[in-house]
């Protein structure tokens, strides 16, 4: 003990089993970034569940950090441009390649009333893509508790209806057509998901009323949008998430000039019929477009695929 002072003593002891746990700690820090990759390479949950994980914490991050640059402008929907901007890197993130067939359809002068199939949150990357300038989605009001995302939300104009409140959801419908006919010079356009809900799946489901009674309030005409379905590349069910490839369907415009309420319905039921056939031919082709894929790159990698009236953005 003379020759090493303070070598056994209780002090030293203390100060060996620090040293242990600070050596477990470090290799304990060293460890689990390790097995937290090795569980992101081995688990398709585990990957789904971090995926999906970095897509709420994006949406947190973005909606923080712009907000308080849109609350320079005041509720705007000129900040939707902010939200655009912020959620379109994302398909870079996930390796999900867009392709986008009919844009120009979208190119109209003056106001009109997109609608959607509503798949899952993931809807948002596709729909940035396409979104044109001046356009705001409507939204059910529960988004907007969600603190920053919310108010991101709101500054960006996004229309907030209450779902299950009918009357109340039809006023602000009524004023939104009052909205899009006094703007009709500035043009504001409203995209909306008529099932209301979300649908994973390849098929829709039947469409809700207000969007149609908006264009016909508004007399404007109607753009439908279709999404292609997922399944290839996620499920929400199966918790599945890799890369993949998404078609954004734009298709043609159905006038409502001249139409009155009484014909909401037959309209209403037409462009369900438009869009789910536009989605049976996409799931169709989709998987017809990957087996050619694969043909060709079993055959001839690296060969060029013209894709017609196709606008690709990918990785
Ligand atoms: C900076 C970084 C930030 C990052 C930040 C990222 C986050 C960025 C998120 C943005 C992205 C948002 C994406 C959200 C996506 C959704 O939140 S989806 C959910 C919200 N959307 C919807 O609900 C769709 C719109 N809903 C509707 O249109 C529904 O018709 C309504 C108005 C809610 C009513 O619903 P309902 O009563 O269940 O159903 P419905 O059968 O349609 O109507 C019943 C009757 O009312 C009549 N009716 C319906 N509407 C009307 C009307 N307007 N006038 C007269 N009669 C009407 C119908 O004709 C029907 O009567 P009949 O014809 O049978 O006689
Ligand atoms: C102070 C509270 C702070 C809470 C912070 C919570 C953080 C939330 C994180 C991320 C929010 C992501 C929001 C993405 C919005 C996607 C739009 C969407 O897909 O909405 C679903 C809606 O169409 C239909 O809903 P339902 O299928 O009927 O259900």
């Amino acid at each position: 003990f003379q020759e090493f002072p303070g070598g056994w003593s209780g002090s030293s002891l203390r100060g060996g089993t620090m040293d242990l746990l600070l050596l477990l700690l470090l290799h304990g820090l060293l460890l689990l970034p390790l097995a937290a990759l090795l569980l992101y390479r081995c688990s398709s949950t585990f990957q789904y569940l971090c995926k999906m994980a970095f897509f709420n914490c994006w949406i947190v991050a973005m909606a923080t950090l712009l907000s308080p640059f849109a609350a320079f402008r005041g509720r705007s929907v000129e900040n939707m441009k902010l939200l655009r901007a912020s959620l379109l890197p994302l398909k870079r993130f996930y390796g999900i390649r867009m392709r986008v067939r009919g844009s120009e359809r979208l190119q109209l002068p003056g106001p009109f009333v997109i609608v959607c199939n509503h798949q899952a949150s993931l809807d948002l990357i596709g729909m940035v893509e396409v979104i044109p300038d001046r356009c705001v989605p409507i939204a059910k009001r529960e988004l907007l508790y969600l603190g920053t995302v919310g108010w991101a939300c709101w500054l960006s104009g996004i229309i907030f209806i209450e779902r299950h409140r009918r009357d109340a959801a039809i006023g602000v419908i009524s004023r939104t057509a009052g909205t899009m006919r006094r703007e009709n010079v500035s043009r504001l356009c409203v995209w909306v998901f008529p099932e209301g809900t979300r649908n994973p799946g390849r098929s829709m489901l039947p469409f809700k009323r207000g969007a149609f009674h908006l264009a016909v309030q508004a007399q404007v005409p109607i753009v439908p949008i279709v999404i292609s379905p997922y399944c290839d590349f996620f499920s929400s069910k199966e918790k599945r998430f890799t890369s993949g490839t998404c078609t954004i369907q734009v298709l043609p415009r159905v006038e409502t000039r001249g139409l009155s309420p009484k014909d909401v319905p037959k309209l209403t039921e037409s462009v369900w019929q438009a869009m789910a056939k536009a989605l049976a031919e996409m799931s169709m082709s989709d998987h017809g477009d990957q087996d050619t894929e694969q043909l060709q790159l079993g055959e001839d990698r690296g060969s060029p695929q013209g894709q017609g009236d196709t606008a690709e953005s990918s990785k």
